[in-house]
């Protein structure tokens, strides 16, 4: 196949505060798009690579100040998107990624308070990349790398929490109080309220066929897939 006969690489990403109850519909999606012939690459943030699995272990467990929190999430996001998100969307697969830079607005921004703007400039430096070297002049919004599309589940923090106390033993964030996650949820909405275009919003406080149907509902209004792979 030449490069113009490959598929368009899509580049999509799910958000919301622990507990949202993302994981078992990011699978679900990815085996909707294998079903339709596309190739997935799934991963996630922090993560995804073993120099940002490395970060994430420290992130998710050792104590460090809002900065230091915010440089390891974005230096991990660099490693991750150079060696994994570009290649994968370059071959044309559906990348399809459990959390992106919306979470450190959230966590790192709206949750511990770190300076919004800084978080701005640190994403147009982390996700410049070659692909889209010279877009931005006519279109500003191109000129980093941006998820296509973003399915944020948004729960209230006190029903994430009651999902979370049987679910596991809690990580650094996991073991923060309820108002935190308030807060990061008020992140969330301000990063949907920015790039409404860019963002689904999911009542994921509902049953999860429920919240599967909105899911499927987004990515076949998309026209992505069909709805016999998202039955
Ligand atoms: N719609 C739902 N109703 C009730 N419980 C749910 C629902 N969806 C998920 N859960 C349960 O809530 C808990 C958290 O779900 P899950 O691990 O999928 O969330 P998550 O968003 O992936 O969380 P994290 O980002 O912290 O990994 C799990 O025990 C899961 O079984
Ligand atoms: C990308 C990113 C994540 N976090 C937080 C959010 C979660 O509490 C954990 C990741 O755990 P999950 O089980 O994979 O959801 O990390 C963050 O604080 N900043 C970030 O940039």
């Amino acid at each position: 196949m030449t490069a113009s006969q490959l598929p368009q690489g899509i580049f999509l990403t799910f958000e919301g505060i622990d507990g949202a109850g993302k994981s078992s519909h990011i699978e679900r999606t990815a085996q909707a798009f294998r079903d339709s012939g596309r190739c997935v690459t799934l991963t996630r943030e922090p993560g995804g690579t073993p120099l940002a699995e490395k970060l994430r272990a420290l992130l998710l467990h050792d104590a460090m100040d809002p900065l230091t929190e915010a440089l390891v999430a974005f230096a991990a996001r660099r490693d991750h998107l150079v060696q994994v998100i570009e290649p994968a969307l370059a071959r044309g697969d559906v990348v399809i990624s459990d959390r992106f830079t919306d979470a450190t607005f959230a966590y790192q921004g709206a949750g511990r308070g770190f300076d919004w703007d800084k978080l701005c400039q640190l994403e147009q430096l982390v996700q410049a990349v070659p692909a889209l070297e010279g877009l931005g002049a006519q279109h500003p919004e191109a000129a980093i790398r941006q998820p296509d599309l973003t399915i944020w589940f948004d729960l209230p923090a006190a029903v994430a929490a009651e999902r979370l106390t049987t679910a596991r033993v809690p990580d650094k964030f996991e073991a923060q109080p309820g108002a935190f996650f308030a807060a990061v949820a008020g992140g969330y909405a301000r990063r949907a309220e920015a790039a409404p275009q860019r963002f689904a919003r999911i009542d994921a406080n509902t049953s999860r066929e429920a919240v599967w149907q909105q899911v499927a509902d987004v990515l076949q209004a998309k026209g992505w897939l069909q709805p016999g792979v998202l039955a």
